[in-house]
């Protein structure tokens, strides 16, 4: 984990408590504070770690007309202000500067604030945003606009070579896009992704000239997330670019939990269905599928209560991704696990070999429980998954039947 220091300058001891602490609940960041102007110049000068960000007072006692914005800005820091003033122009001019943004101390809300600001910094390091637009001046502006906010920039010049890059870069999480653009217009571009579904999740904003009044409604209906019309004020780009990612990555939290089991983290059942048949729809014929059960694990919840029942599905559940790692492995429900791949038919019937022999020697838990596990495999090509599915279970029952701690295949 790389740490990253965040300067404080702050000339009320409490403040600085306050933001020390909730800094500090976040691992990844080291809050270095300063009371006065002097202090903080000395930190910069000193420091041999370049800082993340800066948190800055505006009134400090050796320097009480905002100069440490402009000592921060010029060390290229993201900036933000925390202030107890609340000046409209003062406000307008620090945005112009390039302060990222300007909170005022109203209530202990603020300081939250403060800290969600920083956190969206750290993230945004992480994520890529295509810039689509012809017009090199307003590239560079959108780019600065974007880096400002640490995010990782790219850019096209027009739709065609946007929709490329977005081929072949699978990391792109936001497209900005011109309308008026060569080759391939913005309109044109979003409909084409959005009809795409690996394209689904591409946060995308629309841009366009003033005048175009119908353009955003067109925009937006295409499936584009949110639209700005040009000019426009950098704290309104910030503000909308930020919501439309947010909004996005609670969408696929969302998505997420509904498709993990939460006692294990395994992928579950519903998500097997899904992924399953779209493997199967590309190429039947190679997709192999095994169904484990463990076996009567009744009797360890009978003999040693269901939290340890529940800790042994856990590990089981860890050690069976470690050992078919690059498969889809789920928790099908109650003991029983799925995994589905394409693949070697002998090459599961090995894995899965070697895994119920490391099941069959080993201890697991705290109350050293051994155990065992049947499995049932179907390597032939199926037309559906739930016919791969009945045809497992099929064999995994005749290996319950035979005496358990075995597999059953149809190779
Ligand atoms: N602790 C715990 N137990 C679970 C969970 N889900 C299912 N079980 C238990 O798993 C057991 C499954 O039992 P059975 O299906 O009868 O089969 P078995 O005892 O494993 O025996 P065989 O499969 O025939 O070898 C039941 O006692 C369920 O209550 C869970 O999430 N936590």
């Amino acid at each position: 984990m790389v740490e990253k220091k965040i300067l404080v300058v702050e000339d009320s001891p409490v403040v600085l408590k306050v933001l020390h602490h909730l800094l500090s609940q976040n691992p990844i960041f080291t809050p270095v504070l300063c009371a006065s102007y002097k202090e903080a110049e000395d930190k910069l000068k000193t420091s041999r770690d370049a800082f993340f960000a800066a948190i800055v007072d505006l009134n400090l006692p050796d320097a009480e007309n905002g100069e440490i914005v402009d000592l921060v800005l010029s060390t290229k820091i993201p900036c933000v202000v925390l202030t107890a003033n609340f000046d409209d122009k003062l406000r307008l001019s620090l945005l112009n500067k390039g302060v990222l943004d300007y909170i005022t101390k109203d209530s202990r809300y603020s300081f939250n604030h403060v800290i969600k600001v920083i956190e969206r910094l750290n993230r945004n390091q992480g994520i890529k945003v295509l810039v689509a637009e012809d017009s090199s001046t307003s590239r560079l502006f959108i780019r600065i606009l974007l880096e400002q906010y640490r995010f990782n920039v790219i850019e096209a010049e027009n739709g065609q070579e946007a929709l490329a890059k977005l081929e072949e870069d699978s990391e792109i999480r936001m497209l900005i896009t011109d309308h008026n653009m060569p080759l391939v217009s913005g309109y044109d571009l979003v409909r084409m992704l959005r009809f795409n579904s690996r394209f689904q999740d591409l946060v995308i904003i629309g841009l366009s000239a003033e005048g175009d009044n119908a353009l955003s409604a067109k925009f937006i209906k295409a499936g584009a997330n949110d639209f700005l019309k040009k000019p426009f004020y950098h704290e309104e780009f910030h503000c909308r670019v930020v919501h439309s990612l947010e909004a996005q990555e609670m969408l696929e939290t969302i998505r997420d939990l509904a498709n993990v089991d939460p006692l294990t983290k395994l992928k579950n059942r519903r998500y097997l269905f899904d992924k399953g048949e779209q493997l199967l729809r590309h190429n039947p014929s190679g997709v192999v599928l095994a169904i484990l059960n463990l076996d009567h694990f009744k009797s360890v919840n009978d003999t040693y209560g269901h939290i340890v029942g529940d800790s042994l599905l856990e590990v089981i559940g860890r050690e069976i991704q470690n050992a078919f790692q690059n498969m889809l492995v789920c928790r099908f429900g109650g003991d029983e696990f799925c995994i589905i791949a394409k693949l070697d038919g002998q090459n599961l019937i090995n894995r899965l070999n070697a895994f119920l022999k490391f099941l069959h020697q080993k201890e697991f838990t705290e109350a050293k429980i051994s155990l065992t596990c049947s499995a049932g495999i179907c390597c032939q090509p199926m037309n559906s998954l739930e016919e791969l599915i009945r045809k497992a279970d099929s064999n995994l029952q005749e290996a319950k039947r035979l005496g358990r701690d075995r597999m059953v295949t149809d190779l």
